[in-house]
């Protein structure tokens, strides 16, 4: 049995992880989560950002979804509206932007030979401080460079769909697009995920640059569990951009069940037994929001490794720091702070 005590929780939380939403970039974590947003209107979503948004890493903002009114077959959204809904994204959540257009053979619903117009909104999104911008590799090649000039701060991601179905990993169609999409960014997208695991562990040993390979569909959803940088949905989006996206909930709960996840037991133990209960049912809520495996109790604490908490603590504010900082120290995560403060004020 390990006890922890509440003040090594604490260290742990205020002088290791951050609490915020400052996280590294693409790549330089263990696990990179992207959230496509499938709002017409980001003000849509507005009351429910912040909770779609716990545990994720970075927004996508489909632009070609976006528009005021009824969205059609096809939509280009007007380079005014584009802006302001970036603004209204900055200003609702720290989360950077991944700034994406999909063209209809894409799987979007921008027209495919609207090269300028997409090139004029890439170039806007740049100007707006967007972090990383999506650039298809089957852009025209003007498109590409122009964008790869004037890309500023923000990151290119490469990426190449496939909506065919006879994409093979090993084959060589996808040799070739992946020896593109490396000349300027860094992600490649195929259909079909069957040999998707070797070809990761092959183009591991031989690039640096963060790859986000993934199967769209029923056959592609286990590469959306291992991957190390995954596509999650939320049940509070309209719906999922692509066919066969998992909430991070889902990824997190498959992540434990195939090995990839260590579930942690914690008892907590402490003289008042109002602040240990609230401590334990808000830890509980935060866990189980975000799928988790871990469990926490406030009875016996046979096997499971015990946090003492020591003070009697009144106020709401303290008990959601004090959670707040466990959750990460626990997961490396910052909190869902909303479900834990509606857990902990509801408990006795
Ligand atoms: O490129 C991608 C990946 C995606 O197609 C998926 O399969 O999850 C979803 C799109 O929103 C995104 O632009």
């Amino acid at each position: 049995m390990t006890v922890v005590e509440l003040e090594h929780v604490l260290l742990a939380g205020t002088t290791g992880k951050e609490l915020s939403h400052k996280r590294p970039l693409i790549g330089e974590v263990d696990k990179t989560f992207i959230i496509p947003l499938t709002f017409p209107d980001v003000n849509n979503g507005k009351h429910v950002l912040s909770r779609i948004g716990y545990s994720g890493d970075i927004w996508e903002l489909r632009v070609d979804l976006l528009g005021p009114g009824v969205i059609g077959e096809e939509n280009v959204p007007d380079p005014q509206y584009v802006k302001e809904q970036i603004g209204t994204l900055q200003s609702l959540s720290p989360l950077p932007i991944l700034f994406t257009i999909r063209t209809r053979s894409q799987g979007g619903k921008f027209p495919d030979t609207a090269a300028q117009e997409a090139l004029d909104l890439m170039i806007l999104a740049v100007n707006a401080g967007v972090g990383y911008i999506d650039v298809e590799i089957e852009w025209p090649d003007h498109l590409i460079q122009e964008i790869t000039k004037k890309k500023s701060e923000a990151k290119i991601i490469a990426s190449y769909h496939s909506w065919t179905g006879d994409v093979r990993w090993t084959g060589e169609v996808l040799k070739e697009k992946f020896v593109a999409a490396n000349a300027f960014g860094g992600r490649l997208y195929i259909e079909d995920c069957y040999e998707l695991g070797l070809f990761v562990r092959d183009y591991r040993e031989r690039h640096q640059k963060p790859l986000l390979a993934v199967g769209m569909g029923l056959n592609g959803q286990l590469s959306r569990i291992t991957s190390p940088i995954s596509l999650v949905t939320h049940p509070l989006i309209p719906f999922p951009s692509a066919p066969g996206q998992l909430s991070l909930a889902q990824v997190h709960k498959a992540r434990y069940l195939i090995g990839q996840l260590a579930k942690r037991d914690v008892s907590i133990q402490g003289t008042d037994e109002r602040t240990v209960r609230r401590f334990a049912q808000g830890l509980q809520a935060a866990f189980d929001e975000l799928g988790y495996p871990h469990t926490c109790h406030s009875d016996d604490s046979d096997g499971r490794e015990v946090i003492k908490v020591t003070e009697t603590l009144e106020s709401l504010d303290s008990v959601l720091d004090f959670v707040s900082k466990l959750f990460t120290s626990i997961t490396e995560r910052p909190p869902p702070l909303s479900v834990i403060e509606r857990a902990v004020s509801t408990t006795n």
